[in-house]
């Protein structure tokens, strides 16, 4: 057997493998920043200086051996030399971004731990000192216990030391046999094993890195990380409900006024109504949570800002390759809590067509800002306002619940679509953590007055328009003088209503909802309007505000209702322009029918399932 030795170059993604398979066989591989390049094997011919020649491969990225995504998986294969029709190679040379070091040296450990003769490639040199690292390769290669060689791919600095090691190593692997050194399985001692050789291999380094890697230890930290996100989520969501009180009262205390002003000015009659009981009712029901929605948008603006969004991308990066998600789907998915239209248009980004889809297919289900008003409504009426800990609401927690339940929703329906009719490879990704840095007030204060824009200009639209036709439908006909019947009851849209509720009688629908579910297409929270229209038509005590609405909900609604009610906001497909967006980027009605239909069907479950535990539990 006279075969040319075998080299794999492996390590994470991104860490310049293919670009060090191209400086060393004069290849031509695609290279990218950014992971995920190289998805399959590829091998090339690389000749020592002897004139021996030497078959390298150059393997896709992966971050352990534990088998993820398939692509991860050939890298496994390969390496263990369990790949059909391949041989086991007979050294690796593992590739580390130096810039990255502790991330990186995980997977270095756990490789150098097969046994298999090693050298580690300790590449992007160039970038680390740029950023003020200086590093020790002795100190690192006396960490390993293997040999270290500095590289610069791009710029083919180190590649003939490199080529002499590969040299060393195949012609004694070929004499010696190896032995397998210990294996640490545990990711945490794994983790805690890298950071201590980072360290100690670490020379200089400025002051921003420190911080940066300091704070990263934390926020990435595979425990840590995760806690601190669902801190900060909770925090977001309490503050939702803590600090928007005051604002609130103000808004409605200026409606109340404005509805008095209009009655004390307008005749009695259908165009008073009109303007109080219709646009003042509904609009104003909608605009008092502009403070509720503009400090979500503080919270979401400033983490991004500070760099802190993409470390909680690549928190939820391997949970996403887990359902069959590409990474990228991040983005899309982030922007889908403001709302899914633009969500879904940022799904251009995914290369993949079955990728995109699958996220196109999910993004209804992130909670978008519209269902705030709905959610806040319904919880400041039946959730009482207690502390199940210190500084933990009870409130905060049901709306950070919801927003949880739409997320993992989500993902157990990639789980399903990833399986069934979007079956197909998912592809990793990573992105680059970007500098932590306090966020501009000017930009912050920019993003949110679009964001109010957006808002005030949806109300003054949309929300208008449909609450003014829910208004006539709600006001006409009139009930005959002195009958004694409800004018909702009598009118058009209480007799459509009444038709509707006999589907959602079962999963504990009231009339009210009835008549709200199907205004709230053209917006969600034209639920909200729709609800303050209807008790504004058949009130007969004429208190208005928030406060009136939220005791009437009381009053016409059970517990299990209201929670049954919240459920079907989470999955229910309730918007038009969603739906045509969806359209538009799959090219046809299949999809977004096949959405609305999977969504609808959820919906209706989960309610009925949460309306008929609620009340078994006695609720
Ligand atoms: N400055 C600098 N850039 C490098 C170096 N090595 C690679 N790069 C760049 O880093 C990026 C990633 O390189 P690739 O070779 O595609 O990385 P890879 O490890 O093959 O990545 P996957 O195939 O995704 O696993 C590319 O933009 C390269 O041009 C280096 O030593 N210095
Ligand atoms: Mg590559």
């Amino acid at each position: 057997m006279n075969a040319a030795p075998l080299v794999a170059l492996v390590g994470n993604p991104n860490a310049g493998k293919s670009a060090l398979f191209n400086a060393l066989t004069g290849a031509r591989q695609k290279v990218g920043n950014y992971p995920g390049v190289t998805v399959e094997r590829h091998s090339g011919r690389l000749v020592l200086d002897d004139g021996r020649p030497v078959e390298l491969v150059d393997l896709p990225g992966a971050y352990s051996l534990d088998p993820g995504s398939l692509d991860e998986q050939v890298t496994r294969n390969v390496v263990m030399g369990s790949q059909a029709g391949e041989r086991r190679p007979d050294a690796l040379v593992v590739v580390v971004d130096a810039a990255n070091l502790d991330n990186h040296l995980r997977f270095t450990l756990q490789l150098i731990a097969l046994g298999l003769p090693v050298v580690v490639a300790l590449n992007m040199v160039d970038l680390a000192e740029r950023d003020g690292l200086t590093l020790d390769a002795d100190m690192l290669a006396r960490e390993l216990g293997v040999t270290v060689i500095p590289t610069v791919a791009v710029r083919r600095r180190g590649l003939d030391t490199l080529k002499a090691e590969i040299d060393r190593l195949v012609t004694e692997s070929r004499s010696q046999p190896v032995a397998a050194a210990d294996r640490i399985d545990d990711i945490v001692t794994l983790q805690r094993r890298a950071r201590q050789i980072a360290a100690s291999a670490t020379v200089a380094e400025t002051p921003t890195r420190r911080w940066t890697h300091m704070l990263d230890s934390v926020a990435l930290h595979p425990i840590a990380g995760p806690i601190l996100l669902i801190g900060l989520l909770f925090i977001m969501f309490q503050a939702v409900f803590a600090w928007s009180e005051a604002p609130i009262g103000w808004i409605e205390q200026g409606f109340v006024w404005l509805e008095a002003q209009v009655g004390a000015t307008l005749p009695e009659g259908w165009f008073r109504s009109l303007i109080t009981d219709g646009l003042i009712a509904g609009v104003g029901a909608v605009i008092v949570f502009l403070p509720q929605i503009l400090i979500l948008f503080l919270f979401i603006l400033v983490l991004e800002a500070t760099g802190y969004m993409v470390r909680a991308a690549f928190l939820m990066d391997r949970l996403m390759a887990q359902v069959g998600l590409s990474g990228r789907a991040f983005i899309p998915l982030l922007s889908s809590f403001a709302c899914a239209v633009p969500g879904i248009m940022a799904t251009r980004t995914i290369d993949d067509e079955k990728d995109r889809l699958t996220t196109i297919l999910i993004a209804p289900l992130m909670t978008c800002s519209a269902r705030l008003p709905v959610y806040t409504i319904i919880i400041g009426a039946f959730i009482p306002d207690r502390q199940v800990l210190p500084f933990v609401g009870l409130q905060g927690l049901v709306l950070l619940g919801l927003y949880l339940m739409g997320i993992v929703g989500a993902f157990v329906a990639a789980l399903l679509l990833r399986r069934t009719v979007t079956k197909g490879a998912s592809s990793g990704f990573m992105m680059e953590m970007p500098k932590y840095q306090w966020p501009h007030i000017r930009d912050v204060l920019l993003g949110l007055w679009s964001r109010a824009l957006i808002f005030l200009k949806r109300a003054g639209t949309t929300i208008a328009l449909t609450t003014v036709i829910l208004w006539a439908l709600l006001s006409f006909p009139k009930p005959p003088e002195g009958s004694g019947i409800s004018p909702v009851d009598y009118s058009i849209a209480g007799r459509i209503a009444s038709g509707i509720e006999v589907v959602v009688r079962p999963i504990g629908f009231n009339r009210d909802i009835a008549l709200a579910l199907v205004p709230a297409m053209a917006a969600r929270e034209v639920a909200v309007a729709a609800i303050g229209t209807v008790y504004a038509i058949d009130d007969t005590e004429h208190e208005g505000g928030q406060k009136a609405m939220t005791d009437k909900l009381k009053r016409n609604w059970s517990l299990p209702t209201a929670l049954a009610f919240l459920m079907w906001f989470v999955f229910a497909p309730q918007c038009i322009s969603t739906i045509a967006v969806t359209r538009r980027e799959t090219n046809g009605w299949k999809w977004p029918a096949f959405m609305v239909g999977y969504l609808f069907v959820t919906a209706y479950v989960m309610a009925g399932i949460t309306y008929w535990l609620a009340i078994f539990a006695g609720l």
